[in-house]
């Protein structure tokens, strides 16, 4: 699935705006840093590679943005920034901004675009290198998973929230390659929907069974043992092995415990924060509140009273049987 594309004829990037999935592909351009910020912030575009992909794109139209400045390296800097921070939680945002300063930084260049010339084969490198990874992270967990099994998944960890292929759907996708018969429950995932919406496009799409549940039926289709596995992506890894991914998780984590069903974390290597200690140092993003009140543009939650909305929750390491990476599974806390 070829979502995200640079368009050099016109030099701008295309994303599938997945926020009108699956009722319509539509398509969103950006042209400078804050079309990649609206596009990071409002998710046209999600799921942790897929932001650091879309990222070390924007990296090359914040350069070319930068033509014409007086003080391009600083206003190119000052962008860069920006797109760094434009979320909080999935560490390979900064991640793949870090990797295209390091590039900058360890040449130089006359003018921003001779810069933005180099950037984007740099750009595609990432971009590729990601949807290679995904394929080993698939390759590495296939073998956790058996012909028959159910999957259970939250969120969206595929091919859309990657550069392609996905992590999480990545293992799905290869065990199914390998021939084995492969079901898929996709949690809805409230408030934004992506097992809803996305995680059940895009294995429909590939005709691999899926069904949908309600976030809340999560204990009641593991006591009935209609889940054998679960398998999740991630956002942000910490030493530890305790793991960010969407809000929720956690909550699957816990059952999947309490009824003795592996819990296995997809995810490769630029998702790992060595910095971090622990998952009580992740930070946590908290959304527009409006995305709990409103759904489909009809107002559920009367309006003056205030909800919550965590983008994300930390599964703690000991409630992960495994990480599945590009380099093989690894236990929690193994790769610090
Ligand atoms: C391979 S994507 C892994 C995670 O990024 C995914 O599960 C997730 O939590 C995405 O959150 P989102 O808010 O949609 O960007």
């Amino acid at each position: 699935m070829q979502h995200v594309y640079f368009d050099e004829k016109q030099s701008v990037l295309m994303l599938l705006d997945q926020r009108y999935l699956p009722d319509s592909e539509q398509w969103f351009k950006c042209a400078g840093t804050q079309d990649i910020v609206y596009a990071l912030q409002q998710m046209v575009i999600r799921g942790a590679p897929a932001i650091g992909v879309t990222a070390a794109y924007g990296c090359v139209l914040a350069a070319l943005e930068a033509r014409g400045s007086s003080n391009w390296e600083e206003d190119l800097e000052k962008s860069l920034q920006t797109i760094e921070h434009a979320r909080p939680t999935a560490a390979n945002l900064a991640w793949a901004v870090r990797g295209m300063r390091h590039a900058w930084r360890s040449g130089s260049f006359f003018s921003p675009a001779q810069l933005a010339e180099f950037w984007l084969p740099e750009a595609l490198h990432v971009h590729e290198e990601d949807i290679r990874i995904n394929k080993m992270i698939g390759a590495h967990g296939r073998d956790l998973i058996f012909s028959g099994d159910t999957v259970m998944t939250h969120c969206n960890a595929g091919a859309l929230a990657t550069g392609g292929y996905g992590t999480a759907l990545g293992v799905v996708r290869s065990a199914v390659e390998q021939g084995k018969d492969i079901r898929v429950i996709a949690n809805e995932t409230r408030p934004f929907l992506q097992g809803a919406r996305l995680t059940a496009y895009e294995l429909a799409r590939d005709n691999i069974p899926v069904r949908v549940a309600c976030d809340n039926a999560c204990g009641l289709l593991m006591h009935k043992g209609l889940v054998h596995k679960v398998v999740v992506g991630a956002d942000r890894i910490a030493a530890n092995g305790d793991t960010a991914n969407k809000i929720g998780t956690y909550t699957v984590a816990v059952m999947a415990r309490r009824h003795g069903i592996p819990f296995y974390v997809a995810a490769p290597f630029s998702t790992f924060d060595v910095q971090t200690s622990s998952g009580e140092d992740i930070p946590i993003e908290q959304r527009d509140p409006a995305e709990v009140k409103c759904m489909t543009g009809q107002m559920i939650v009367p309006p003056d009273v205030q909800v919550y909305n965590y983008a994300f929750d930390v599964t703690p390491h000991e409630l992960i049987t495994g990480i599945i990476t590009e380099k093989g599974v690894f236990a929690p806390g193994e790769m610090a």
